[in-house]
């Protein structure tokens, strides 16, 4: 699908989409910043997209700041408008989105407004535990990070999030890594699934590295006409020279 189906954005690049899911504090965050600096991917996060919504003054901060501080998930088009508005402004085609789809219906509304299929979902899986102790731990400010809210987190994320990751199993897109070993760990897990992608597909690197090929097979493509005229034209001096030559002996 190219990036006609985003709204009508013109160019011709195919728009590849990442979700990244994973239980409250499974480290997608930690992970995505990883996969960007190494595979050339822009990243979202759907929390943070909404915290910034909130601070923005839009008439929907209010509502939205309250629902976060219950766990509980915001309206799909608000959320899904605010990750397409994100992709319109970005000169990548490669975008990681992390937090999303949080459930059926925030995959639907994806499906309708952006009109983009997923290349996969990297999931990441962590036992209940551990998330537990990292949220507790994590020490950013964050309003949902008490044990209240990560209780309605952790049930949001069963009931509603899970269902979304056998939706993509069903459909074999689901790459899932142990999240629960060390970030660096985690991260060689990601390394192999993301470096396969790329392998399939045309990255920027990749691109890089066929462009001086093309460059040179078209010059040759080029040149191609006026080496054969120059060649004939020399075979003819060369002939005229001979039958010259001849009838002076002659
Ligand atoms: N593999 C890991 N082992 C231990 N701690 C980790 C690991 N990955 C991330 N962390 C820490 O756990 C906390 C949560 O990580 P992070 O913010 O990346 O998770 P998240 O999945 O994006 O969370 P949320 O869904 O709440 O936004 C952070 O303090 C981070 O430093
Ligand atoms: N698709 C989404 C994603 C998030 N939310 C709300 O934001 C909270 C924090 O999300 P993180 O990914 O940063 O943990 C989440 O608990 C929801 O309230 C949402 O509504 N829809």
């Amino acid at each position: 699908m190219d990036s006609k189906a985003m709204n009508g954005k013109p160019s011709n690049k195919k728009i590849k989409v990442v979700f990244v899911l994973g239980g409250p504090g499974s480290g997608k965050g930690t992970q995505c910043a990883k996969i960007v600096e190494h595979f050339g991917f822009t990243h979202f996060s759907a929390g943070d997209l909404l915290r910034a919504e909130t601070k923005s003054g839009s008439e929907y901060g209010t509502m939205i700041q309250n629902l976060m501080k219950e766990g509980k998930l915001v309206d799909s088009s608000i959320i899904v408008r605010l990750i397409q508005k994100a992709m319109l402004e970005s000169e990548n085609d490669k975008f990681l989105i992390d937090g999303f789809p949080r459930n059926e219906e925030n995959r639907i509304a994806f499906e309708k407004i952006v009109n983009i299929e997923p290349e996969f979902l990297l999931f990441l899986d962590c036992p209940e535990s551990e998330l537990e102790k990292r949220l507790l731990s994590r020490n950013q400010g964050r309003e949902d990070d008490n044990i209240e809210t990560i209780k309605k987190r952790f049930k949001v994320f069963m009931e509603s999030t899970l269902p979304v990751v056998s939706y993509y199993e069903q459909r074999g897109k689901v790459r899932k890594v142990n999240a629960a070993k060390l970030p660096e760990e985690v991260f060689e897990d990601i390394k192999a699934i993301f470096s396969s992608f790329q392998g399939n597909d045309i990255g920027y690197r990749q691109i890089a590295i066929e462009a001086k090929p093309e460059r040179s097979a078209s010059l040759i493509k080029c040149w191609l006409p006026f080496l054969c005229i120059i060649s004939i034209l020399l075979f003819l001096i060369l002939f005229l020279l001979m039958s010259r030559t001849c009838t002076v002996f002659l």
